[in-house]
């Protein structure tokens, strides 16, 4: 296809405003696959999905289209990812395109991923065509949607396309203007192959399935390549694209959209954001810099049962292998036995984790808190970084300490202004910026606003997003974006139960706040923990000074308190049976803490 005909483009959106939707209804109005078709496909990849345990999905799809003009074209589709945790991608996904759709939901209006969306689509220069979606819903406001539009984002009337992704109105008119607005991909065909990674999964027949934007030269199957950044070298064993299946030709030219197999074994040698060229004549300069993923976010993740250990372990091993922003270290707590300690993108990028490991593994584990990566200059001049809180040194040994900082935006109607103010102020924000978006309708609180805050990335750890959420009734959205490292005042709070140190519950807070966190640990831990045989004291510590404490009583349980006589089977069973509930339990010293109870100390509020 020349290049003059190809289209290559993106969707993005906030979450919930149609992406998939609208994806599905390209597929099928351009007659990539029939709507019954769909359904099977989506069937057939489920049982694939389940067979390899792996999530395979076409992150690019090929569209042939025809349009008013009566030429062809090829109207690549690429997908972002939905959430901030993976901005890195999203920006690599942008890279490979042209043009990007920008849906914006008309019973929502703009929230704060459209703004971050449509501010890194600038940023790639990509030729932008706002569009308001799910105008088929009585409940819309699209005039109110529009004014935010123009007034916000600076896109006429004229220019923006009203749609409905379910029921298909307007698409039509969406695909000619993605063809005439949005400009082909430059490139020289002649010149060394350049090729954009910016997706890839792990593939158990095939390798790793590197998504690639070819930008120039050619790839075909066969060809031996090297990745600038990595250094790593391979020969492609197929070439293709999808369409939405799989679909192998003999190469993809400069401007094309596709995939390449290329048998490596973990994406760790083959990262997105990579540029691929060729080995025997390689071009002189990477298309961007490549950055390999950084993790901010810290937690330990051990078994339940101390068995399970080499489960795990090799769980996580598999998972890496399609999860190159996944880093883990072993690690081993006196209280939670051995384990990893284990750093994320973000905190759904764990919860996923965490999720694929219990149900794709079928592991029983225990999370700890999420925690961030401090950098700690000791008095000897050393400079270390702590990433798990129970090995932060004693305050006398830190000359200075410094913590992770974001940037976040939230979008809430102006009648909750004052909510967010207070809540930003409770965990530690600082006030940068407000704005109000679109004008007044009218209605009080109907106008929405835009508050900006720096805050540490701590904070965002805790209930905050939940906080968020229900003190603004669910109609707040928030982004966030890394902004370097700042000098902190912090210490660390230390539980003891039954005079044992639970490394797993220690947590690093203001000083401020030491007691109240600390009453509010001892007291949970207390509620959670079962009544044992013998009185059991649970401490909060701050150095070595307590500064919350609460005491469980003693009390007996006897389970073969009811078998007199001697029924030596029925005995028997009774102690089988405690014995089973006892595996769900962890030992403290002598103290049986169910995992349960785990979970909720570990999720306790700490602001
Ligand atoms: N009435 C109506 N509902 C729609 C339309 N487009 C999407 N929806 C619904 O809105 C919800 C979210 O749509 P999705 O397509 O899953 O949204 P998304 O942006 O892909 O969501 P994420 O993948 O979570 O980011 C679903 O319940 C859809 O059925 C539309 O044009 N009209």
């Amino acid at each position: 296809m020349r290049q003059s005909h190809i289209r290559n483009f993106c969707i993005i959106a906030h979450i919930d405003h149609g992406k998939s939707t609208l994806a599905d209804r390209l597929i099928e109005s351009t007659g990539a696959m029939r709507r019954e078709e769909m359904s099977e496909q989506v069937m057939d990849r489920m049982e694939l999905e389940r067979e390899r345990g792996i999530t395979i999905k076409a992150k690019a799809i090929r569209l042939n289209y025809t349009a008013a003009d009566g030429n062809s074209y090829l109207l690549n589709l690429i997908d972002t990812p939905g959430h901030v945790d993976f901005s890195y991608e999203v920006s690599r996904t942008l890279a490979a395109c042209e043009g990007a759709v920008l849906l914006v939901d008309v019973t929502q209006g703009i929230q704060a991923q459209t703004l971050a969306n449509v501010y890194l689509a600038m940023e790639h220069n990509l030729e932008i065509i706002p569009t308001l979606n799910k105008v088929d819903l009585p409940s819309g406001e699209p005039e109110r949607v529009m004014d935010e539009v123009e007034s916000v984002l600076g896109f006429s009337e004229a220019e923006t396309l009203r749609i409905s992704g379910k029921t298909g109105v307007g698409v039509p008119e969406l695909l000619e203007t993605i063809v005439k607005r949005v400009p082909p991909p430059g490139g020289d065909p002649k010149a060394p192959l350049r090729a954009l990674i910016f997706d890839s999964h792990y593939d158990q027949y095939k390798g790793v399935i590197a998504y690639l934007r070819v930008v120039d030269g050619r790839i075909k199957t066969g060809d031996r390549l090297k990745l600038m950044g990595q250094g790593t070298t391979l020969e492609v064993l197929e070439v293709g694209y999808f369409n939405p299946r799989e679909c192998p030709v003999s190469s993809l030219e400069a401007g094309e959209v596709g995939y390449i197999a290329t048998g490596l074994k973990t994406v760790g040698d083959c990262s997105v954001g990579d540029t691929v060229t060729s080995l025997v004549e390689p071009a002189h300069a990477a298309l961007a810099a490549y950055r390999p993923a950084k993790p901010m976010v810290f937690a330990g993740i051990y078994p339940t049962q101390a068995s399970d250990y080499h489960e795990l372990r090799e769980a996580m091993e598999r998972l890496k292998l399609n999860d190159a922003s996944l880093s883990y270290e072993m690690e081993n707590s006196p209280l939670l036995g051995h384990g990893f300690r284990c750093g994320f993108l973000g905190l759904l990028h764990m919860d996923i984790v965490y999720e694929r490991l219990e149900r794709e593994f079928g592991l029983s584990l225990v999370v700890t808190a999420p925690a961030v990566s401090y950098y700690i200059t000791r008095t000897d001049g050393e400079v270390i970084t702590v990433v798990n809180p129970s090995e932060l040194p004693a305050p006398a040994d830190i000359a200075r300490m410094e913590e992770p900082w974001v940037k976040i935006r939230i979008l809430v109607p102006s009648n909750y202004i004052g909510t967010v103010m207070e809540m930003e102020r409770e965990f530690g924000g600082i006030h940068r910026h407000t704005e109000f978006l679109g004008h007044a309708t009218g209605t009080e609180g109907t106008q929405r606003v835009q508050l900006d805050y720096d805050m540490p990335l701590r904070s965002m750890l805790t209930s905050f997003y939940d906080q968020l959420k229900s003190r603004t009734n669910g109609y707040a959205s928030l982004d966030y974006e890394f902004d370097g490292y700042r000098d902190a005042r912090l210490v660390k709070i230390d539980v003891l139960v039954n005079n044992l140190l639970v490394d797993a519950f220690s947590r690093i807070v203001p000083p401020e706040q030491a007691q109240d966190v600390g009453k509010s640990l001892v007291h949970k831990l207390k509620e959670v923990i079962p009544r044992q045989l013998f009185n059991i004291p649970i401490q909060a510590a701050v150095g070595g000074r307590i500064v919350a404490r609460a005491d469980i009583a003693a009390k007996r349980k006897d389970v073969l308190a009811k078998c007199y006589g001697g029924d030596i089977t029925r005995k028997r069973k009774l102690l089988e049976k405690q014995k089973e509930g006892k595996k769900k339990m962890k030992s403290i010293g002598q103290v049986e803490v169910p995992k349960e109870a785990f979970f909720s100390v570990l999720k306790t509020d700490i602001k």
